[in-house]
């Protein structure tokens, strides 16, 4: 297929690219470089430099593309409490211009990267797909208000859309000497940050909030290792029916506490990982557990690393490689 992959150049966009370029397919990445590496740009991919809400100018009605997977986003839910209209204009206004652009150029089918953030604090554990939507952050309702765009667009103008929520994505990609993994600047989530303080990088980790109701009054999140979800986007991509918006939840169903995770990265790098509680986070749920079932049935997705020592380990191994030497 010919596809356009928006955020080509950020964590999960990268791994995706590439795997979509080892399956045959020709991929042109549209991307900023706002959050973004160059480096990160797959050499085998055609790089549009442009803003998610200017891909009309790539998606033009002869270009002939077959879909578009769109990652492009701002991604820190704290972030999002503080500067909402920042979220609401590149997260929604953006997604909007990209799903005009879509239907103008009558491209045929679109994956989503959505988000757990939609469910905010959930009434059911694990979390289905059908569960109560309340996003507790900015980010969470920016990214729900594009789930529900896609919902008309594919009922009015068969787009065949497909929403894949990811919970918490952790690990890199490593194959043949190739390792594509996480490094956004400034860093907001957990994994890389406490790996930034057991090699040394950073004094301690300050963990946001101890009161929350779960085991340890940390909060409770769902990870995902970065090569399993990337394959559920190829999956997605077969799957994606015209006329329909597809949703699936994309998770392995056991929580970890923020402590817990803490304790995996000791465990995995050998290194002690100084903590210090910290207020709560403005907009973080207490806890986040999905329900992949609809995607294990649906698309046939089956995890291949889903325990969190492989995501820490190969996050690990990452780092060392390339982000452990560069300035902090
Ligand atoms: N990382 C996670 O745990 C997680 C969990 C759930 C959902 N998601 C979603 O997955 C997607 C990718 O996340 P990520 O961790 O790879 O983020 P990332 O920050 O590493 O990558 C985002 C990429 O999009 C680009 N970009 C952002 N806004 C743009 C715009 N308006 N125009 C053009 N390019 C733009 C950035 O330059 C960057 O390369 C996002 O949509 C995010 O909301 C991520
Ligand atoms: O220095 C830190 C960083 C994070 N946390 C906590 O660790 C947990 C996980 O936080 P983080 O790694 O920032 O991820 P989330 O805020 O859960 O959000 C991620 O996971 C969501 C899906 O669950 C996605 O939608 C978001 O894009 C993605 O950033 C939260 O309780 C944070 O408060 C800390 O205590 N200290």
């Amino acid at each position: 297929m010919k596809l356009l992959v928006t955020g080509g150049a950020g964590y999960i966009g990268s791994v995706v690219t590439r795997m979509l370029l080892d399956h045959g397919h020709q991929v042109t990445v549209l991307d900023d470089l706002r959050t973004g590496h160059r480096e990160a740009l797959a050499p085998e991919a055609t790089h549009v430099d442009l803003p998610v809400h200017e891909a009309a100018r790539v998606l033009t009605p002869d270009a002939g593309y077959d879909g578009v997977l769109h990652f492009a986003a701002l991604i820190a839910a704290g972030e999002s409490m503080i500067r909402p209209e920042l979220y609401w204009h590149t997260n929604t206004v953006g997604s909007i211009a990209l799903i005009d652009a879509v239907r103008a150029a009558r491209v045929p089918r679109m994956v989503f990267s959505s988000t757990a953030a939609v469910y905010g604090n959930p009434t059911e554990l694990p979390i289905p797909e059908t569960a109560v939507k309340a996003p507790t952050s900015t980010y969470g309702a920016t990214k729900l208000a594009v789930d529900m765009a896609l919902t008309s667009e594919a009922i009015a103008h068969d787009l065949a859309a497909v929403s894949l929520r990811y919970f918490n994505v952790a690990g890199a990609y490593l194959r043949d000497g190739l390792a594509i993994g996480e490094r956004h600047a400034p860093e907001t989530h957990l994994i890389p940050i406490a790996l930034d303080v057991a090699a040394g990088r950073r004094e301690k980790l300050q963990l946001f909030g101890d009161d929350y109701p779960t085991v340890d009054g940390t909060c409770v999140r769902d990870y995902i290792h970065v090569e399993d979800l990337a394959r559920a986007h190829l999956l997605a991509l077969d799957a994606a029916t015209p006329g329909r918006h597809r949703i699936y939840n994309l998770g392995n169903g056991n929580g970890f506490t923020n402590r817990q995770v803490v304790d995996v990265v000791r465990e995995v790098t050998g290194h002690p990982v100084p903590v210090e509680v910290a207020p709560r986070r403005e907009g973080d749920p207490a806890e986040l557990v999905a329900s992949s079932a609809l995607a294990r049935d649906e698309l046939g997705w089956t995890p291949a690393k889903p325990t969190l020592h492989d995501m820490v380990g190969d996050a690990w191994t990452f780092y060392r490689a390339h982000v452990a030497g560069q300035p902090s």
